[in-house]
């Protein structure tokens, strides 16, 4: 029968480099674990095993009797002598004791001497006197039996792995032999060792050990588990396992491996050598706590306990959001606090049903996207407020953007419904081409009817709130450090920067050490949304906290740390970065270097917002964006809107990592100059076929744009004036920039252009001039166009020259 190396390895309980040592001594050649082994090769393995087992245990009668047939099979081969030692080990009433008593008296002083100091030279004396010790052991004839046969394998075992050595076997890898190569130093420690044990410092300990009683020393156990980071040395790991350093090193000997005791050993070699003594290793990576945004904690499910959802109300202007967080929060003092003087802290908690839920005090979407963009996903539940009266518009369709973008399930509170042209189902049709489709009509979007006003069908919402939680099955773990988000900041005259944080792990205290953004500090005060001064505040509990150097922002993220002088550590340097990498848009994605990004991994998905003239093209570019894929690589589009390019949508290309289509609209002023500050990349395009062609040879990696359009100025027109011979004269204001004879020219109305070409004439007065600046006056022709109108906005560009 067939078997793979691991699993023969596996079933007697060696490992696989074990095995393929073993095979290519007897010239049998496997790759590695995975290798086949037929039938014959599995024979001849067993038979060289049972031929060394035979070796093993020639001429000693008493270590048969500690053999266990089967089990050691393997054991008594593969973990050269330290298992035989073990062996002995385990059976007090053997005199093959003395051996390990004598060993581990030499660990614990060793480890005692190396506790004090770490040096090399230390290092070395360790292992020259562990080795003068096994030395010593062999030269003693008259010790016991099984001690002189753990010595005889030890003997025959150096002396077949030191020829192996020689040879230098195919089963040791380049860098393995490297080692072997350079390791003469360990060589010339070993038989020092060898020939003059008398001359070493530990001649008393052995004279008096050969003259006295042997000293009664403990075996020390071995731990059940090791952790290490990066690299052990053998010194090290002979620490960590409680073991000889030598111990150690005879074992990597068999292994084919020769290290000095100082020589930094891989991770595949400490495993190595835990799994032959039998202790579990952890590799323990070392965490920049500096960056603990990006640290994810994972916790075992036996820690996590329920906490309350954390939810936010969005919806368009008027549609009653205010008056909703109003109603819900008066609801709940009734119910419990009674007396407390309600706080505004940003965020606060209601009681229902014995369950807590948690609302975002700020309504509308700023301050979603802003947290979102800032890296913190608070929001669990998203309740869209619509008006019965008025329907979905378009904030309405925005916050749906927003929320599906941060994958945040939607309840939408159909609001007003007092109201005499309330119309339930107007708001159901009108919100399922949203895919929001209410239970009734076969969806699972929950619709919940209420007045905000007379505060009627509040309880039937929070009941919702909790039936979508449940599903959810929000969980946190209380019992850790606290880490969570700022929802609000500000610097208080009296109390100095106070914060509003919404713990999402652990438990804050009074007292903890804290690094809140670049701010830091230890927890003065806190105070919850019913103005109590609180001791802790566990998972989605909403707190105000002093005790910061300074003011952070919204969105920040928070952690808790072992002591103040970390916090600060932190602190400092985060501010320091901060003030470094300022607004600098690494994670940014922008088509130019697109690929690069989808090379490195961090891109799976494009990013999409479509902004157009009218909707027919947004449906238009849509439909055929969404079928381009390269390489695996999707487009995603998560908004769309026809009109002009508005702050929001770059609030949501900033949180979402978009880039922003323009088809025949412009950004408006206020968007320019935000995605200018945000790196937000803005494509402006006027044929459909140019816009797809853009983003395939960005996917593709083929983008190669060696101009870009610059926008240089911008003018109103206030006058417009009918020439017969010349045409239509613009009279402008330039607002910004200026406006250049030779640039190309836009003109755009109400957001959307409506021409693109080239300026005919730019006048001062009767002038000719070749540019116009800002503040300035001037008369505007443009080429082959006369349907300028007063208040249209006439943007004038260049191409330049992208540099490489
Ligand atoms: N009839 C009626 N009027 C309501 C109801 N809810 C809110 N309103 C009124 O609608 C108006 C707007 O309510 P707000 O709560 O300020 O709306 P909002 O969505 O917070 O508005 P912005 O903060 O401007 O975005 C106010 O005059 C409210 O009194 C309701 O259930 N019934």
């Amino acid at each position: 029968m067939k078997t793979r190396v691991y699993e023969y390895a596996k079933k007697h309980n060696m490992s696989s480099k074990e095995i393929v040592t073993l095979l290519k001594r007897i010239n049998i050649n496997v790759s590695n674990h995975m290798s086949i082994m037929d039938e014959e090769t599995v024979q001849k393995l067993e038979q060289h095993l049972a031929n060394l087992r035979a070796n093993a245990s020639s001429g000693n009668t008493q270590a048969k009797q500690v053999q266990q047939p089967k089990q050691d099979k393997p054991q008594t081969i593969t973990s050269s002598e330290a298992r035989a030692t073990s062996q002995s080990e385990k059976s007090p009433k053997q005199d093959g004791q003395k051996p390990q008593i004598a060993n581990a008296a030499g660990n614990t002083s060793a480890q005692a001497t190396s506790r004090g100091t770490q040096n090399q030279n230390q290092g070395k004396n360790q292992e020259r006197r562990a080795n003068t010790m096994s030395q010593n052991k062999k030269q003693d004839t008259k010790q016991n039996e099984v001690k002189g046969q753990t010595t005889n394998i030890e003997a025959e075992r150096k002396e077949e792995t030191l020829a192996d050595k020689a040879k230098i076997p195919a089963k040791v890898g380049m860098e393995k032999r490297e080692k072997i190569k350079k390791a003469p130093q360990a060589k010339k420690t070993f038989e020092d060792n060898r020939k003059g044990p008398q001359f070493n410092k530990n001649q008393k300990r052995s004279n008096g050990r050969q003259g006295g009683a042997p000293v009664q020393r403990p075996v020390l156990e071995l731990p059940s588990k090791i952790t290490f980071t990066e690299s052990l040395t053998a010194n090290e790991l002979g620490k960590k396992l409680r073991r000889e350093p030598a111990e150690i090193i005879k074992k990597l000997f068999a292994l084919g491996i020769m290290a000095t005791i100082n020589q930094d050993l891989d991770r595949d070699t400490i495993e190595l050598i835990c799994a032959d003594y039998g202790v579990e290793v952890e590799e323990k990576i070392v965490i920049d706590e500096t960056n603990f945004e990006t640290i994810a904690e994972v916790d075992a499910e036996e820690d996590l306990s329920e906490r309350p959802p954390v939810v936010t109300i969005m919806g368009h202007v008027d549609h009653g959001k205010t008056t909703l967080l109003d109603a819900i929060r008066s609801t709940n003092v009734v119910a419990g606090e009674a007396g407390g003087i309600t706080q505004h802290i940003g965020a606060y908690q209601v009681e229902i049903k014995g369950k807590k839920i948690t609302f975002l005090d700020t309504p509308g979407h700023a301050a979603f996207t802003t947290m979102r963009a800032r890296g913190a996903q608070v929001t669990d539940i998203t309740i869209l407020v619509v008006a019965a009266d008025d329907g979905v518009k378009p904030q309405t369709i925005e916050a749906i953007s927003h929320a599906k973008a941060a994958n945040v399930p939607i309840i939408v509170a159909v609001n007003k419904i007092d109201k005499p042209a309330a119309d339930l189902d107007r708001v159901k049709q009108e919100l399922m081409q949203f895919e929001l489709v209410s239970e009734e009509w076969g969806g699972d979007t929950i619709f919940c009817p209420l007045s905000a006003k007379q505060r009627t069908g509040i309880e039937e919402l929070l009941e919702y709130i909790l039936l979508v939680s449940e599903v959810q099955e929000l969980k946190a773990n209380p019992d850790k450090r606290a880490r969570g988000t700022v929802v609000e900041a500000e610097l208080d005259k009296g109390r100095g920067p106070v914060a509003t944080v919404l713990v999402q792990h652990g438990t804050l205290r009074v007292g903890d050490p804290i690094v809140v953004g670049s701010a830091y500090g230890r927890i003065r005060a806190m105070v919850n949304d019913k103005g109590r001064r609180m001791k802790e505040a566990p998972p989605s509990m909403p707190v105000e906290i002093t005790g910061l150097n300074d003011v952070p922002q919204a969105g920040d993220q928070f952690m808790v740390f072992e002591d103040e002088k970390k916090a600060r550590s932190i602190g400092e340097s985060r501010a320091v970065k901060q003030r470094d990498s300022e607004r600098r848009a690494s994670a940014r994605v922008s088509l130019d270097d697109l690929f690069t990004q989808i090379q490195e991994g961090d891109i799976k998905e494009l990013n999409l917002i479509i902004k157009a003239d009218v909707q027919g093209s947004v449906e238009a570019l849509r439909g055929s964006l969404e079928k381009i894929e390269v390489n695996g690589t999707r487009v995603k589009v998560i908004h769309t809107g026809a009109g002009a390019i508005t702050e929001s949508d770059v609030t949501l290309a900033n949180a979402s990592n978009a880039i922003i289509i323009g088809f025949n609209v412009r950004p408006e002023p206020n968007a320019r100059s935000m995605a200018e500050q945000e790196q937000i990349d803005i494509r402006l395009h006027r044929v459909i076929y140019t816009v797809i062609e853009e983003i395939e040879s960005a996917l593709k990696g083929m983008l190669d744009p060696v101009y870009k359009e610059e926008i240089i100025g911008q003018a109103e027109a206030r006058q417009i004036f009918k020439v017969s011979k010349v045409g239509t004269i613009a009279g402008c204001y330039v607002t910004e920039g200026k406006l250049s004879r030779d640039a190309g020219a836009r003109l755009i109305r109400d957001g959307v252009v409506i021409y693109e070409g080239k300026l005919d004439t730019l006048k001062r007065f009767k002038d000719d001039v070749k540019e116009v600046a800002t503040n300035y006056e001037c008369g505007v022709t443009l080429e082959r166009f006369t349907d300028i109108k007063e208040g249209d906005i006439i943007e004038a560009f260049i191409m330049v020259e992208v540099k490489a």
